[in-house]
């Protein structure tokens, strides 16, 4: 399937809902003999979350690093709201592209409040002698950063944490205060590496919440994650990685329903259905248990 990149904006500089912010067209990256990421086109819309799934190995998190600078691509070109990207991480973040690591990467060290204002530096416009001079630039700059930081944690629920020491919090925690910190850079992009790896269902669910209003904000966000409910719950649009290469995308319902997907993906039902007999032993017992005998007999399988 083809995404139609036609834009659709009438108010530049403002989120216009269907306006086109990531638009990559024929991304490569090999390393070596290794083509991790083949042609790979995509693109997002602003008020869009759009999910990107694919087995292990399958390239997403090298796709990412294609999209924010961290890789410059074999072939292919990623523009930003029409322009095309530099090749350089802090270059992306300060044209408006944040993203957030599958491997958290926090100042352990630092406060939760200190880590957010890390994120605010291409926000600033201060340099280096404002900042040793300490001027009334500086201050200014230095209060607006500050009340933008206690905003952004009171958004992801972080507020009565933020002199904690980031390493003290638990990892739900710190996935949240990630999220906060690539907030801080104001991006029109938020990029997000598996947001929910490691978290308990509540967390999960908390997570997709935050999502869901980050994109209420007008952010467009695409989207890494192994968790199938939490992307088909969450996703407008979800793209398929399978070898490097996109498979399908579509909207949930086409995407879960693609044999492609099941086979290369999913997980292709397995014959004969093993544990079948196991499970309708265990029905058997627990309906014998309340009084309700059931048939068990072969052919009453599809009663499951
Ligand atoms: N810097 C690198 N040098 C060489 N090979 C790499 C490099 N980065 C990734 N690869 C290879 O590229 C392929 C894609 O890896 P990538 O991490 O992008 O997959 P992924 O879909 O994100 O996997 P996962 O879901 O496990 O995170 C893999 O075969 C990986 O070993």
């Amino acid at each position: 399937m083809t995404t139609d990149t036609t834009t659709t904006d009438t108010f530049p500089g403002t989120p216009t809902p269907g306006r086109t912010v990531l638009d990559a067209r024929g991304v490569t990256m090999r390393f070596g003999g290794l083509t991790a990421v083949s042609g790979v086109d995509l693109t997002v819309r602003s008020g869009e979350i759009v999910g990107l799934i694919g087995p292990n190995g399958a390239g997403k998190t090298t796709f990412f690093n294609c999209l924010t600078g961290l890789y410059t691509p074999t072939e292919g070109e990623v523009r930003y709201k029409d322009k095309l990207l530099p090749p350089q991480s802090f270059k992306v973040t300060a044209a408006g592209v944040a993203r957030t690591f599958q491997n958290i990467r926090l100042f352990a060290n630092m406060t939760v409040l200190e880590n957010v204002l890390v994120g605010r530096h291409t926000r600033t416009k201060e340099g280096f002698w404002s900042a040793v001079l300490r001027g009334p630039g500086f201050h200014r700059a230095e209060a607006t950063s500050r009340a933008r930081a206690t905003e952004l944690l009171q958004f992801v629920g972080l507020s009565e944490k933020a002199d904690h020491l980031a390493r003290n919090l638990p990892y739900g925690e710190q996935r949240k205060l990630e999220i906060a910190r690539a907030l801080a850079s104001e991006p029109g992009l938020l990029l997000l590496d598996e947001p929910t790896a490691g978290m308990n269902p509540q967390e999960t669910r908390a997570t997709e919440e935050l999502v869901f209003a980050i994109r209420d904000q007008g952010i467009a966000v695409l989207v890494i994650e192994h968790d199938m409910r939490f992307i088909f719950n969450l996703c407008d649009r979800v793209a398929v990685l399978v070898q490097g290469k996109k498979l399908i995308e579509g909207d949930s319902a086409t995407v879960q329903g693609d044999e492609r997907v099941i086979a290369a993906y999913l997980g292709e039902p397995l014959e004969n259905d093993p544990g079948a007999a196991e499970a309708a032993e265990v029905e058997a017992a627990q309906a014998q248990a309340a009084g309700h005998p059931k048939d068990t007999a072969a052919g009453k399988e599809t009663d499951r």
